[in-house]
């Protein structure tokens, strides 16, 4: 389990670098996200959120625990193909705890990424696996679901992250 970086922090705003080979420095950075994914507990987490700026995220948005679950490792990710219908989804984000705002975004999408196991994968996800997916694509090009939100909602959640992080400084509980 590593520790989640809070927005606001620059390297949640970084573009993210491919990954040139699927190592075991890769398939130990892809255990450690699953582990504090699922430790958070969120159904998706992307490398920046552990301060590594590297074109991974991990998802595993099984509803419910009583299904096997599902966790998936997507290394180069690239976004093939969108739906024109939309839908709207009440956001969260492991780097911006608490905080929630309805974000729309393409209903379905197709995506195209390297597996852990070396080969190249296609798949279609909708539903809360699509909304997911787009989401973890966003932090690894520096882009947080409060980007899509104005001005005043924005900087008002930026300002309540800033006080979280000066309590959680001086240790004060929350
Ligand atoms: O911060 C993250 O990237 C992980 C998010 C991913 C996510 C955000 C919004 C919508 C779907 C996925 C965490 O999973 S937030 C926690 C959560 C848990 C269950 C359902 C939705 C969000
Ligand atoms: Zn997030």
């Amino acid at each position: 389990i590593r520790p989640i970086l809070i927005h606001p922090d620059p390297r949640l705003k970084k573009l993210c670098d491919p990954v040139v080979t699927v190592d075991d420095e890769v398939r130990k950075l892809a255990d450690d996200m699953l582990a504090t994914m699922y430790d958070a507990p969120g159904v998706g987490l992307a490398a920046p959120q552990v301060g590594v700026l590297k074109r991974v995220f991990v998802m595993d948005c099984v509803k419910d625990n009583t299904a096997a679950p599902q966790p998936m490792v997507l290394i180069n990710p690239e976004v093939t193909w969108t739906s024109e219908e939309t839908n709207v989804y009440e956001e969260g984000c492991l780097s911006i705890p608490e905080q929630y705002a309805e974000v729309t975004r393409p209903k379905e999408v197709r995506m195209r990424w390297l597996g852990l196991d070396g080969q190249m994968h296609e798949e279609q996800f909708d539903g809360l696996w699509a909304t997911c997916a787009q989401h973890e694509n966003d932090h690894l090009n520096g882009k947080l679901f409060i980007d899509y939100l104005g001005a005043m909602k924005r900087s008002m959640i930026t300002r309540k992250m800033e006080k979280l992080k000066r309590e959680r400084a001086r240790g004060v509980k929350e």
